[in-house]
């Protein structure tokens, strides 16, 4: 039998969306490819728009439909819920859930012996600049992993790891990391304006200042260890930051201790809350 190229994305969300971008522009898959299920009425649309076949439910898609992937973007409360209407596709397809602390048993719950992939990508995904930790059941074989990390590469960049724990690890670390970003902009704007800038030049400064930071970071043979001690004058400006940003409680405390609650809360939802 010839492989299908189709695709079913459950879930057209900021993730969902993101994911389907990445494949229409990055990857080159054909959107007549794409199969989408998605509740929401305005992000069917905007599905739709980019030629995705839409569905608001599981029930519409075509009986003859033996997709090669199916890929799992709801919200980790409603995986249980869902995956019944897609039990059909477990002995054609890879499954793979981007839900966060949703652990493979669950789905093995439903879907049996089937090949199930557990990925965590984050939302800089959105313009192809994410990082996607991923982990593979036993029942995974090479070319199911060759094709997913194609998928999920369209995002991103691909970092397969050795043990499912990890994915709650790395949820804990990239997943939700950019949302610390975002906050540490916000506080370094607010800062800026603490010291007399105009909140639009504190916004400016701060947003350009993380991205060529993060740019140099990436692309310097330095580490930012070496980086930060680079910019830091002795007796300077950077060193009198530093005193405040290492005493207690300092920000790699605060950072340690914001994952560790991202951790336990990914262990929680493993557990449905
Ligand atoms: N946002 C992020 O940065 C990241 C998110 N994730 C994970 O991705 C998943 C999705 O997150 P996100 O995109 O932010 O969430 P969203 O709420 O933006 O998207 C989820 C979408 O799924 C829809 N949905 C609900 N039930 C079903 C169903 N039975 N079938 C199909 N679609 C359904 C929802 O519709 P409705 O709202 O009407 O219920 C919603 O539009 C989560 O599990 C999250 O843990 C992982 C990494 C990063
Ligand atoms: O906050 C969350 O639960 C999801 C998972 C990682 C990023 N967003």
């Amino acid at each position: 039998m010839e492989q299908s190229e189709e695709i079913v994305l459950v879930g057209c969300g900021n993730m969902g969306f993101a994911l389907l971008e990445g494949w229409l522009d990055r990857a080159g898959i054909p959107a007549a490819q794409i199969h989408v299920v998605e509740p929401a009425e305005s992000l069917r649309h905007r599905a739709a728009a980019r030629g995705a076949t839409v569905y608001d439910d599981a029930a519409g898609l075509p009986a003859a439909l033996r997709p090669r992937a199916v890929i799992i973007a709801v919200k980790p409360q409603v995986v249980g819920s869902m995956l019944g209407a897609y039990r059909r596709f477990r002995d054609t397809s890879v499954f793979v859930s981007i839900a966060a602390g949703v652990p493979i048993s669950t789905f093995e719950n439903t879907l049996g012996n089937a090949a199930i992939v557990r990925a965590m990508p984050n939302m800089p995904a959105s313009i192809g600049m994410g990082v996607i930790a991923a982990f593979g059941s036993t029942h995974i074989d090479d070319n199911q992993t060759g094709f997913v990390t194609d998928l999920l590469a369209a995002v991103g960049s691909v970092h397969w790891l050795a043990e499912e724990r990890l994915v709650d690890a790395a949820t804990a670390i990239s997943g939700s990391g950019p949302a610390y970003l975002f906050h540490f902009i916000e506080c370094l704007t607010d800062a800026g304006i603490a010291v007399g800038l105009p909140p639009e030049t504190a916004l400016a400064l701060a947003k350009q200042t993380v991205n060529g930071a993060a740019a140099l970071a990436s692309t310097s043979a330095f580490s930012p260890a070496e980086l930060r001690q680079q910019v830091t004058s002795p007796n300077g400006t950077t060193a009198a930051a530093l005193e405040v940003l290492t005493a207690e409680p300092s920000l790699a405390d605060l950072v340690k201790r914001a994952a560790a609650a991202a951790h336990r809360r990914a262990l929680e939802l493993a557990l449905g809350n």
